[in-house]
């Protein structure tokens, strides 16, 4: 079998899974979009929790098949919570996805990265600024400090984050999954380009935090580039499927979940993606 049947059936088998096994993955999450989050979780088949504080994350890290830390708004409570649980999980071999939102805002923000980089997250979600200033912070090559983060929305190309996004999956041994209007998934020796959705996901605040939360439900069932590679193309497919029926973005929202729910395993494996061996 060639490389992209063999990953098309592994997406089949993480779906599937997921689909009959209700996994949780617990997160903390910014408080913009956790509801989006979880919805997006349980649509997938997944089961969220949401937490703030150092015990409980504790508690979701040891209880859940994976974990997400996204880090969109930060309390100062998470300096407890956040670098603890990143450790035991990456103690205990659980996967966790890190989504590092709004990377260069403010002191807390930086040092919690920083803190992240020995935890090796299985799989780092972000759009392509926040991919490249990781890269940068944590001295890798590919990155530069000097990105064009302004806030959390990206202000560079999928295609300018690839090095960056490669060194980090190099780094960690996971995968890295880049988001925008065709999105790029590597383990570091594969990449692969992935096409559909919306622009109006754009319209919409937290289709990358809910992708991230969605990539963490799959990590309970697959190895971490599958599952990057899954909750991608189940966006994409969504995301088209969604743009068909509407043509504003509340309603897209609204379809949108109903497409997240209604996707077969076949049809998320089918959704275009192309394959690069580096
Ligand atoms: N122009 C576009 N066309 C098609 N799909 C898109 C487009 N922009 C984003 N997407 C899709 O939206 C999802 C989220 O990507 P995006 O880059 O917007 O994340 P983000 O900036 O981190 O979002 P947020 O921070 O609001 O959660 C991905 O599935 C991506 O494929
Ligand atoms: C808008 C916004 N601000 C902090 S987190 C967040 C959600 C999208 O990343
Ligand atoms: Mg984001």
């Amino acid at each position: 079998m060639s490389l992209k049947k063999d990953i098309q059936a592994e997406i089949i088998h993480a779906v599937e899974t997921v689909q009959q096994t209700n996994p949780m993955a617990g997160s903390v999450t910014n408080t913009v979009t956790i509801n989006f989050v979880a919805n997006a979780q349980l649509a997938v088949g997944g089961s969220a929790a949401m937490v703030y504080m150092p015990d409980e994350a504790q508690f979701l890290s040891q209880a859940g098949g994976a974990a997400y830390i996204n880090m969109g708004t930060i309390e100062p409570v998470y300096e407890k919570t956040l670098p603890g649980m990143a450790e035991t999980l990456h103690n205990s071999a659980k996967p966790w996805v890190l989504d590092p939102v709004a990377i260069g805002i403010g002191e807390l923000r930086t040092r919690l990265l920083l803190a992240f980089k020995s935890c090796k997250p299985s799989i780092i979600r972000g759009n392509a600024s926040e991919i490249i200033a990781l890269a940068g912070l944590w001295g890798l090559d590919g990155g530069t400090k000097t990105s064009n983060v302004r806030g959390v929305d990206s202000q560079d190309t999928v295609s300018a984050a690839k090095d960056g996004a490669v060194a980090l999956a190099r780094w960690t041994g996971g995968a890295v999954a880049v988001s925008g209007k065709q999105d790029l998934v590597t383990n570091g020796s594969v990449v692969a380009l992935c096409h559909g959705g919306s622009h109006f996901m754009e319209k919409i605040t937290g289709s990358g935090c809910s992708l991230g939360g969605v990539m963490a439900v799959y990590a309970t069932a697959a190895p971490a580039f599958i599952a990057a590679l899954t909750g991608t193309a189940v966006y994409n497919l969504a995301g088209s499927r969604a743009a068909e029926k509407t043509d504003a973005p509340a309603s897209f929202q609204v379809h949108f979940l109903d497409e997240l729910y209604k996707a077969k395993p076949r049809d998320i494996a089918e959704n275009p993606f192309d394959i690069e061996e580096i």
